[in-house]
């Protein structure tokens, strides 16, 4: 059996911690035979291979006394880059348990239980569900929605430095004023309202408009603003900071993207661009 979950991109500029889409590039988790003890084979250098291991962690805290396995993990998400691996890691927990547990959980309670595990549903709520998701904690519960697709591709690009995703919440503020909270929010309340009325003549220009998280942030990531600008020539719809980064996510017409990688490439931006698009099934399991 294959359990299989998508990388995901959050925040799209203003989204801040309730927005995201699972993303073509995909973590895949082998259940093989059982073993006396939990191993988990994989080439990452710096993951554990026992059960300290996330995914495995993750599983044993949803069932305790699961039945230790045999396991193969293979991934094409860069760890610490803004493509949601740790994301991945509990979703493929989660499947894990409810597999090998038996538990048949719905997609309700497996978003319930990742984004409590999370501390914020926008990478782990479209790893789960696929697509493009919005999502916040009310009430002591979560609730997320899926929005429309987005109908382009999509250009990330992978400065080669890792950005651990809690080193990349302590450069934000502590507080913002009234008005900047009021206007942060004004600004993702239209890119959400854009979104679900297809209003892409809009969205682009509302993406690249966040006041919560982007600015601080830009002086770990320096190349953001060159590729947003590169982004504009190359006729991008928008470009944005995914998740914490260090990744730069360009949403992008297909036939728009062998410019938009010349123009890099001209700008000495050389790093890898992995070409991608949205992913709509979220987490799947193979028998
Ligand atoms: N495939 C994986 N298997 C197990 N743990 C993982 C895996 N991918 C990521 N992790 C865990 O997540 C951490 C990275 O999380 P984080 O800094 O939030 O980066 P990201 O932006 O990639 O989610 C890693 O240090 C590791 O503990
Ligand atoms: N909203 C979070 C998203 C973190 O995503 P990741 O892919 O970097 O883990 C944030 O911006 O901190």
């Amino acid at each position: 059996m294959q359990i299989k979950v998508p990388a995901s991109s959050a925040n799209l500029g203003p989204g801040f911690d309730s927005i995201g889409m699972a993303v073509s590039l995909y973590l895949t988790l082998d259940v093989l035979e059982p073993s006396d003890e939990w191993v988990i084979d994989h080439d990452f250098d710096d993951l554990p291979h026992d059960q300290s291991n996330m995914i495995i962690d993750t599983a044993l805290k949803i069932k305790a006394d699961l039945p230790p396995h045999h396991l193969k993990m293979q991934s094409a998400i860069p760890v610490a880059h803004g493509l949601g691996s740790s994301s991945s890691a509990i979703v493929a927990g989660i499947e894990l348990a409810n597999v090998l547990g038996k538990l048949q959980l719905s997609n309700d309670e497996k978003v319930a239980i990742a984004c409590e595990i999370e501390g914020h549903p926008d990478n782990v709520t479209p790893a789960i569900l696929g697509g493009l998701v919005i999502g916040t904690n009310v009430n002591g519960h979560f609730d997320a929605i899926q929005a429309p697709l987005l109908p382009y591709a999509l250009a990330a690009y992978v400065p080669s430095y890792n950005l651990k995703t809690a080193d990349a919440r302590a450069a934000l503020p502590a507080s913002l004023t009234l008005k900047q909270a009021t206007h942060g929010s004004a600004i993702a309340n239209v890119l959400v309202a854009g979104l679900f009325a297809n209003r892409y003549d809009l969205v682009g220009e509302l993406m690249e408009a966040d006041e919560f998280h982007e600015q601080p942030r830009a002086k770990l990531v320096p190349e953001l603003a060159k590729i947003r600008e590169i982004g504009h020539e190359a006729g991008a719809l928008a470009t944005y900071l995914s998740g914490a980064g260090p990744t730069v996510m360009t949403i992008i017409d297909k036939q728009g993207i062998p410019r938009f990688k010349q123009l890099l490439l001209q700008a000495g931006l050389s790093d890898p661009l992995l070409e991608i698009e949205p992913d709509t099934e979220g987490v799947q399991v193979v028998d």
